[in-house]
């Protein structure tokens, strides 16, 4: 941790140097906005005292200090005391760094032996097993939880450890069949091209977990996965006009079924503020019928996604496996995408979504990320 080796005030701001040779200028409004005395700051709840309108337009009147603290008397006589170990994170390098995530891209069945396999009783009991399930979400963006009981409610278990049982149109906990129970094809035996879930929806299921609870009297109905960012990352190198154009325009997508009409508009690959993929939303099927600005547009439309699209069904980049009851698959819908081989016979589906916030509200809880 870096100790402090000298404090300066400088109109309006505080010029903190630390032994690593660190320097950082902090505002006085940010100073008193993180004050943490008990009038400001609410130490039980996390949250500050204050409303943002009433910080009081003060200036810093004296600075004390030590190597470990600084102690700022406030023109108001208000006093503030702040730890350097804090005032160490706000250094935007560090502080950015420790938000932008790393994924580890993949390229077809190369996978199968990086991502985490883990016993259900390993996953439901114990911080480690938990901590290289959600690491191997977050590095590859899917997970295998071997060794669950053959049913909906143990299947649940696992998603409820996971983050919990995210509620949609087709419910919590869905068993899907190729019966019709839903005005989508996902409820049928036909094969799907690899694709995310819910483009239609403002925000995507975070996760998705596929249980196959039984599959007899038939062929067929392998799973079919697919890294969302690795086909964007190399379409970002090999047709960057075309990445750029699926980074900017916004793609509407629908879902109608009696009673139902979800539309939602937005980028294929959407990025962060530092420009790093954050989701791929990609579907052939829920694309609706668009009126473009011009043909270049709509000719960039066709072009785009259909070089995307090359890599998605480029049988290289697809790890295909078969789901055999005992295993569930859990993968993140905003990276991955999924599919299936058409399939004879009675096939039974369990799982659930999962909320992107509740999961990475449990990995970030588990320190998997920060
Ligand atoms: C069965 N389960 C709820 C997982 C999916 C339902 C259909 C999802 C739709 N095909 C889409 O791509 O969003
Ligand atoms: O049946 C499967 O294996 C996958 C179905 C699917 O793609 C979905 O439910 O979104």
């Amino acid at each position: 941790m870096s100790a402090l080796q000298s404090v300066n005030i400088t109109d309006g701001s505080l010029t903190v140097l630390f032994d690593d040779g660190t320097s950082i200028v902090f505002e006085d409004v940010w100073l008193r906005d993180q004050c943490r005395c008990s009038a400001c700051y609410n130490s039980t709840t996390f949250q500050r005292v204050q409303h943002l309108l009433d910080i009081p337009d003060v200036t810093i009147t004296s600075v004390e200090y030590d190597k470990s603290q600084i102690l700022i008397v406030w023109s108001d006589n208000h006093e503030s005391i702040y730890k350097a170990e804090f005032l160490s994170e706000f250094e935007y390098s560090v502080w950015t760094n420790k938000r932008r995530r790393r994924p580890l891209l993949w390229r077809g069945k190369e996978v199968a032996s990086k991502v985490a396999k883990v016993h259900v009783d390993k996953f439901l009991n114990s911080v480690e097993g938990a901590e290289i399930v959600f690491t191997s979400l977050i590095d590859y963006g899917a997970a295998l939880i071997e060794g669950v009981e053959v049913s909906l409610e143990a299947t649940e278990k696992v998603c409820k450890a996971l983050g919990g049982v995210q509620h949609t149109m087709f419910g919590g906990m869905w068993e899907v069949t190729n019966v019709m129970l839903h005005a989508d094809t996902a409820y049928t035996n036909v094969p799907l091209a690899v694709h995310n879930d819910n483009t239609y929806f403002n925000e995507a299921a975070g996760l998705q977990v596929f249980h196959c609870l039984e599959h007899s009297n038939g062929s067929g109905g392998e799973s079919i996965l697919v890294d969302g960012f690795y086909g964007a990352s190399q379409l970002k190198k090999e047709f960057p006009e075309d990445y750029e154009f699926l980074t900017n325009f916004d793609l509407e997508a629908q879902y109608l079924e009696d009673g139902h009409n979800f539309r939602y508009a937005a980028p294929v690959i959407r990025l962060d503020k530092f420009k790093d993929i954050q989701q791929i939303r990609f579907n052939v099927y829920d694309r609706t019928a668009m009126a473009f600005s011009s043909q270049e547009e709509c000719r960039a439309y066709y072009r785009s996604l259909r070089n995307l699209s090359r890599y998605y069904e480029n049988l290289e980049c697809q790890w295909k496996f078969k789901l055999v009851p005992g295993t569930a698959l859990v993968f993140d819908n905003f990276r991955l995408l999924h599919g299936r081989t058409g399939f004879t016979g009675k096939r039974v589906l369990g799982g659930s979504y999962v909320a992107r916030s509740e999961w990475l509200n449990k990995a970030r809880a588990l320190r998997v990320i920060n």
